[in-house]
């Protein structure tokens, strides 16, 4: 029996739900919002849904009441503001600081030995916040950010060399932001073959560029931030610690003289299991590499210092 919990049930908490429900990650899944009618609506929505699809998910609707997510193995946090067209993510941290606080407080309650995997943006704060301010245990906390943008990287990647997207390997790390992420191409191939055999630098570079503003670009698309992908991506996450997978998952984790780096949340590789996360993996940065690495660091701690 796993029950997962996933606050804020918007575009983004209402997908991930679905996907958990649909591939059978979970066995109870709770969807609570704070506004009236839209966590009872979108479940009615999708129980409805299980009756073409045939899946036996238990999913409960809750309006902010907490009790009903009592014993969740894992809480995923999607409550807040998104962002709109020419808006950064960090632009949301006053009200979205205030949300993730409450939300998270509230849900300890009733569930202290969950795995929390935050999404409200901007997420390297938003997960710090909790990480740092709220007790839990640092293992117990993940940032979800680069899942999402490696699964842009790959999406760029496969257009640019035409390719099959099951062969495409990719990851981003460093912040969640449209200056701070770094699509690592060094280390992406196709079939195991570099990228940087099969693409020109500009080819290459204009890659990277794409999978940096992926999330600004679909919200000057669509009016509001994306949620196929980011709630795909949510349920990846919970799926590696429900099932114990220890997929190596590029993820925002406290860091605590990993990297050089302490006292900050930022997106590395980590081994995500039952526990959360078991272990933060070294991919040996190079010089350049090493300097991004940096500067995004610089940008995410001028932002932790709004808190
Ligand atoms: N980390 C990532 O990769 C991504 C992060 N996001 C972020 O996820 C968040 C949610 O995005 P969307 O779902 O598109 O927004 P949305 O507006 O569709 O949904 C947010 C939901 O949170 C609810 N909410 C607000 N305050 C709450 C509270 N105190 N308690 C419970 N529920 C509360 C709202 O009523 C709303 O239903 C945003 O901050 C967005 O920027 C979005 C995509 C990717
Ligand atoms: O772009 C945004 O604000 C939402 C988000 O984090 C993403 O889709 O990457």
């Amino acid at each position: 029996m796993v029950k997962v919990s996933v606050i804020g049930a918007g575009n983004v908490g209402a997908t991930c739900a679905n996907v958990l429900a649909f591939n059978r990650i979970a066995s109870t899944i709770v969807m609570l919002d704070v506004k009236e009618g839209i966590a009872e609506g979108k479940v009615i929505d999708m129980l409805q849904a299980a009756q073409t699809l045939g899946f036996e998910t238990n999913i409960i609707s809750s309006t902010n009441n907490y009790e009903l997510t009592a014993e969740s193995d894992v809480i995923v946090v999607t409550s807040g503001i998104p962002r709109g067209p020419g808006m950064t993510r960090e632009e949301l941290i006053g009200t979205n600081a205030n949300i993730v606080k409450s939300v998270v407080s509230q849900c300890l309650v009733y569930s202290p030995n969950a795995v929390f995997v935050i999404i409200s943006n901007p997420v390297d704060t938003m997960t710090y916040l909790v990480s740092r301010f709220t007790g839990i245990l640092k293992s117990k906390v993940i940032g979800m950010g680069g899942v999402l943008d490696s699964s842009r990287f790959k999406y760029y990647l496969r257009i640019a060399l035409k390719a099959n997207p099951s062969q495409i390997e990719g990851m981003v790390i460093g912040g969640h932001g449209d200056t701070t992420m770094i699509p690592l191409k060094r280390l992406a191939t196709y079939n195991g073959i570099p990228v940087t055999e099969l693409l020109s630098v500009d080819v290459l570079n204009k890659v990277v560029a794409d999978t940096m503003v992926g999330g600004a670009t679909l919200t000057g698309l669509l009016g509001t931030s994306a949620w196929y992908a980011p709630g795909a991506a949510g349920a990846y996450v919970v799926e590696s610690i429900v099932k114990d997978y220890k997929r190596i998952i590029p993820s925002c984790v406290l860091l605590e003289g990993e990297y050089g780096q302490e006292n900050i949340c930022i997106g590395v590789p980590v081994v995500v299991g039952r526990w959360g996360v078991e272990k933060i993996i070294d991919v040996g940065l190079n010089v350049e590499e090493k300097a991004l690495f940096e500067k995004s660091v610089e940008a995410i701690r001028r932002v932790n210092n709004i808190l």
